[in-house]
């Protein structure tokens, strides 16, 4: 299919094993520094190396030495599961690539300091560059609290709240899409939406003036958010529901939401794989989590349709790719035998994004969504919760 094939960009200069399957790679513990600095001098990016095993006089390994190779060896792992994540990615038509296509990011250790920069790891669109920023960050943040140490603050969370029924509860209750309002000072099609941001009070105005659930974004580079914003949220004592609004590419991170107190995550299709999917939405029951499954176009939503246990899908009018907001998505999304699919299996249908007018609701409300999630419109008043009256075109809270 055009376009949706990842394409095979090949290195300048070229290090043979590193596009090989696990089996041929070859897992390198040490290289002398002197080396290192030769290569760099020679301005010569990737070598062939072969596996060494580090040895002390008598011929026998060290047993640092070996847990070395293991943890090298587990980090080679990790980056061909990144590679591999690609194609599998691109075979069911997903354009965003998760990793750089020529190496591994500049973290990582060992071999892969030989790695150069060239042309085919510059991202193709904001979505990608920010998913391939959201691995590095989530890499070094796994480091530090990794899952084993995330067990305690697990433990010791908040309930998680349910997400869903609150916004059946409010459907049903105003008889107009129950909202998602969120929680967002800025964005990179937008800029900065808000200067006087402060999230708790952002909230508690949402509350107040109607909100069911609120989203509350957590990255920070892009959309200046936070997850103390999310945990100053949840113990400020708001009672609605909170979405963690983040760019999932890990498991761990959906564990990471939960200890700040989240009640549902975002799940991005057109970043995630099926069996990514799947995997993270049995983690999401697991941890008492709502999953939100976004999609934009045809594709993704039948991809999402395939799959077993989705009870929530968030159609976004924004394109992520190119920031394209037509709300006619909404509408396209949920015709025909979709919407009988949907119907069928109970999911409830969240219409994302570009919403500022009563209208805009009546459009995507008639178009079958049961919900909106909502940003820009209400954020920008100075008082939100009144600003979701506007959107309303009525005051929803009562
Ligand atoms: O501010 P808006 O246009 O009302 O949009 C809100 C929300 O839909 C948008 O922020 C969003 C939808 N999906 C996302 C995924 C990542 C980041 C942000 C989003």
């Amino acid at each position: 299919m055009e376009g949706l094939v990842s394409p095979k960009t090949t290195p300048r200069i070229l290090f043979p094993t590193l596009n090989r399957r696990p089996s041929k790679f070859s897992i390198v513990r040490s290289v002398p520094a002197s080396a290192m600095d030769a290569h760099r001098r020679n301005g010569v990016g990737f070598t062939p190396i072969r596996a060494q095993k580090a040895e002390t006089k008598d011929g026998s390994a060290t047993i640092s030495s070996v847990m070395e190779d293991a943890e090298t060896a587990l980090k080679a792992k990790e980056w061909e599961v990144g590679m591999l994540i690609n194609e599998v990615a691109a075979s069911q038509g997903i354009k965003i690539r998760r990793r750089p296509p020529t190496g591994p990011p500049l973290h990582y250790v060992g071999p892969f300091q030989f790695r150069i920069q060239n042309e085919g790891n510059t991202p193709r669109n904001i979505l990608e560059e920010i998913v391939w920023h959201k691995d590095v960050e989530v890499t070094q943040l796994k480091q530090r609290r990794p899952l084993s140490m995330l067990k305690n603050a697990l433990d010791n969370a908040p309930p998680a709240r349910d997400f869903i029924g609150a916004l059946m509860a409010a459907n049903q209750r105003t008889g107009l899409p129950a909202l998602i309002a969120e929680v967002k000072k800025a964005s990179p099609s937008r800029g900065i939406l808000r200067e006087d941001f402060d999230p708790v009070e952002i909230a508690r105005s949402y509350e107040k003036g109607g909100a069911a659930c609120l989203s509350i974004l957590t990255d920070e580079k892009y959309f200046k958010g936070s997850f103390e914003n999310l945990e100053a949220v949840r113990s400020a004592g708001v009672k609605c529901p909170l979405l963690c609004k983040e760019f999932i590419v890990d498991a761990w991170q959906i564990y990471y939401a939960r200890t700040k107190g989240a009640d549902a995550v975002l799940l991005i299709a057109a970043v995630l794989p099926d069996l990514d999917i799947r995997y993270m939405t049995k983690i999401c029951k697991l941890l008492g989590l709502t999953a939100l499954v976004e999609v934009h176009d045809e594709r993704e939503m039948d991809r999402v349709l395939g799959i077993e246990g989705i009870e929530l899908i968030g159609i976004n009018n924004r394109n992520l790719e190119t920031f394209e907001v037509d709300n006619s998505n909404t509408k396209k999304l949920l015709e025909g035998e979709r919407g009988e699919i949907i119907r069928q299996k109970n999911i409830i249908v969240v219409g994302e994004s570009g919403l500022f007018t009563p209208d805009d609701i009546a459009y995507v409300q008639e178009a079958g969504v049961k919900a909106v999630l909502v940003g820009e419109s209400i954020v920008k008043q100075d008082d939100p919760g009144k600003g979701i009256t506007g959107l309303f075109g009525k005051d929803i809270s009562v």
